[in-house]
């Protein structure tokens, strides 16, 4: 397909995927652009990891078109691979060396690899430089992945399940270091089963269900969720209430004229999370 990919890092048309001749990855037309973090939604065994290799190469497809930074994966070379970064959801085994040791060995395999101490401080480990590996907590081992992910300064990052198994705290701070990766230019693909992360992180997402590209959108707008209702609640003598409602200003200034103007007894105003409205588009697929 040539290198013209316009503002599209990864472009897919048709992409089939058959295992023993079952379908796994079903007709997938995906457009990722260029310096955005696109979240990967599905179920387990929807397909997204067959989906991903195949964009990163490690898997052949069956059939589709399909251009990542403007070669085929498939065919692609070194020069290629020197492009893209990938965090796998298990890396290797290295327990023996320290997180200095393990980030300078890596470091080799990239004709201009980033310098070493600036790969380590941007994961937060300086402290841990000198650690072994396998003494490190998962959290610290997960951003060490991703240190290894970024060290040829990747124009394309593939994150598979990143913060499996992360406190809420680290959780925060690893959103902080992908969140400066895509505002240093670099273009993420995520896979992750926390919705609240990709509503944190993607600009866009797509859920995929049995092999099928349901829906992409931004978190905002997913499954119509713009447009789903609001619930207002509140309590008085009588208990708590809860009302569905499109115009909840309205409700409120209802309930505060209600009050004479004073505070409303445990007001709330909910919407629907990105994992309400996932959920509810993935059991619809599944009833259809
Ligand atoms: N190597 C394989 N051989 C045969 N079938 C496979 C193979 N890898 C995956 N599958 C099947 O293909 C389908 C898609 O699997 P895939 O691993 O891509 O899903 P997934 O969305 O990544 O799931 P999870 O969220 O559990 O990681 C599943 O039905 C799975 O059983």
């Amino acid at each position: 397909m040539g290198t013209d990919t316009g503002t599209a890092a990864i472009r897919a048309r048709g992409l089939r995927k058959a295992y023993q001749g079952v379908v796994a990855v079903d007709q997938v037309d995906l457009e990722v652009r260029r310096g955005e973090i696109f979240a990967l939604l599905g179920p387990n065994g929807a397909g997204k990891t067959t989906t991903t290799e195949i964009l990163e190469g490690y898997r052949d497809r069956d059939g589709g078109e399909l251009s990542v930074l403007g070669d085929d994966p498939q065919r692609a070379g070194a020069d290629w691979r020197q492009r893209i970064g990938i965090v796998l959801q298990q890396s290797g085994d290295f327990d023996l060396l320290s997180v200095e040791e393990v980030v300078r060995h890596f470091a080799r395999y990239y004709r201009t690899p980033r310098d070493v101490d600036e790969v380590i401080e941007a994961v937060g480990l300086t402290e841990k430089r000198r650690s072994r590996t396998g003494l490190l907590s998962g959290g610290q081992r997960r951003r060490l992945d991703v240190g290894l992910g970024i060290l040829g300064s990747p124009e394309l990052l593939f994150l598979d399940e990143p913060t499996t198994g992360f406190d809420p705290e680290v959780r925060r701070q690893f959103w902080e270091l992908v969140g400066g990766l895509r505002d240093g230019g670099t273009t993420v693909l995520l896979t992750t089963h926390y919705l609240d992360e990709a509503e944190h992180l993607a600009d866009r997402v797509g859920v995929i269900s049995r092999g099928r590209l349901v829906e992409v959108n931004t978190p905002a707008r997913l499954g119509g969720r713009q447009h789903a209702g609001a619930v207002v609640g509140w309590t008085d003598a009588a208990g708590t209430h809860t009302v569905t409602t499109a115009e909840p200003t309205r409700t409120v200034r209802e309930l505060s004229a209600r009050f004479g103007g004073a505070e409303i007894p445990e007001l709330t105003i909910t919407r629907p999370t990105l994992e309400d409205i996932y959920l509810r588009m993935i059991e619809g697929e599944h009833q259809s």
